[in-house]
């Protein structure tokens, strides 16, 4: 059965293809390792929960398969200093363009605009795109494991090192977690939206969380409304949160994102 990530990722890879086609993986490596050190995003976070602070992860989103049109985002910079000054301790870039609206475009500005750690959002399947993560001025980038076999994982984890940038990687399940661990992951995400039925399971979170040994920064991921919905993932272990559609939707993203990190005071775990 074709999944909704499976059409995801073949669009992706037709988009690859094309940018591979106009540029050559050793200009872009070139590229990449001529870039200023990737900002150390692990730290950010470990520092952000030792103050006892909830880590946020602000999302650059404009659509999304499960919701389609979320927020035109005019300005993708302008957004980011939003975040910035709410307190976000990285910015989650959206560069997959067919469903989410997003492009390296977008994460070129947010890049220009905010000294923060960002991460590209994207369905990483090849090395390129970690160059190329890396020649736009990324520190972060996502590795879904649901989407990735273990060589691939084991590859990918090290191309993201080596490169000097951390891998969030990403899991809905505990058997994605163990393979997650098994790459010595110290920044784990769980997804409470499954991305092969797109329905949210915000109960996975915790009985996950528990398993994850101390050293590793949990980040709980998706559907998170508000102050509410964070301060219950807080509670439940999480060190740092995703969040995209609330705030990109939110008329005032910086004060939003500020009352969502105030309401996890004296909640962390
Ligand atoms: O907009 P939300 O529900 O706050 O979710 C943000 C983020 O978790 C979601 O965008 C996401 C999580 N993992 C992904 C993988 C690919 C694309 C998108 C995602």
């Amino acid at each position: 059965m074709t999944t909704v990530l499976d059409s995801i990722i073949a669009g992706v890879r037709e988009d690859l293809a094309e940018r591979v086609r106009v540029r050559s993986l050793a200009s872009v490596e070139a590229d990449a390792r001529a870039q200023a050190p990737a900002r150390d995003a692990l730290a950010a976070f470990r520092a952000s929960s030792e103050q006892g602070r909830i880590g946020v992860i602000s999302e650059v989103k404009r659509s999304s398969p499960s919701k389609g049109a979320l927020a035109e985002i005019p300005d993708p910079a302008h957004l980011a200093n939003a975040y910035a000054d709410g307190g976000a301790t990285a910015i989650s870039v959206l560069t997959e363009q067919r469903r989410f609206g997003g492009s390296l475009t977008d994460l070129d500005a947010v890049r220009a605009a905010v000294d923060i750690p960002v991460l590209r959002k994207d369905f990483m399947v090849e090395p390129y795109q970690f160059f190329e993560a890396r020649a736009h001025g990324a520190d972060l980038v996502l590795l879904i494991v649901a989407a990735l076999d273990d060589a691939q994982l084991r590859d990918f984890h090290d191309i993201t090192r080596e490169l000097g940038m951390t891998a969030l990687v990403e899991v809905h399940d505990a058997e994605e977690a163990e393979r997650a661990l098994a790459l010595d992951a110290k920044l784990i995400g769980v997804n409470a939206r499954n991305l092969k039925t797109l329905e949210v399971h915000p109960e996975v979170f915790g009985p996950i969380a528990k398993t994850l040994p101390s050293d590793v920064v949990k980040v709980a991921e998706s559907g998170i409304s508000g102050p509410d919905d964070a301060r219950r993932y807080a509670e439940e272990g999480a060190q740092a949160l995703l969040i995209g559609e609330a705030l990109v939707k939110n008329g005032t993203p910086r004060e939003g994102l500020a009352d969502i990190i105030r309401a996890c005071e004296g909640a962390l775990a």
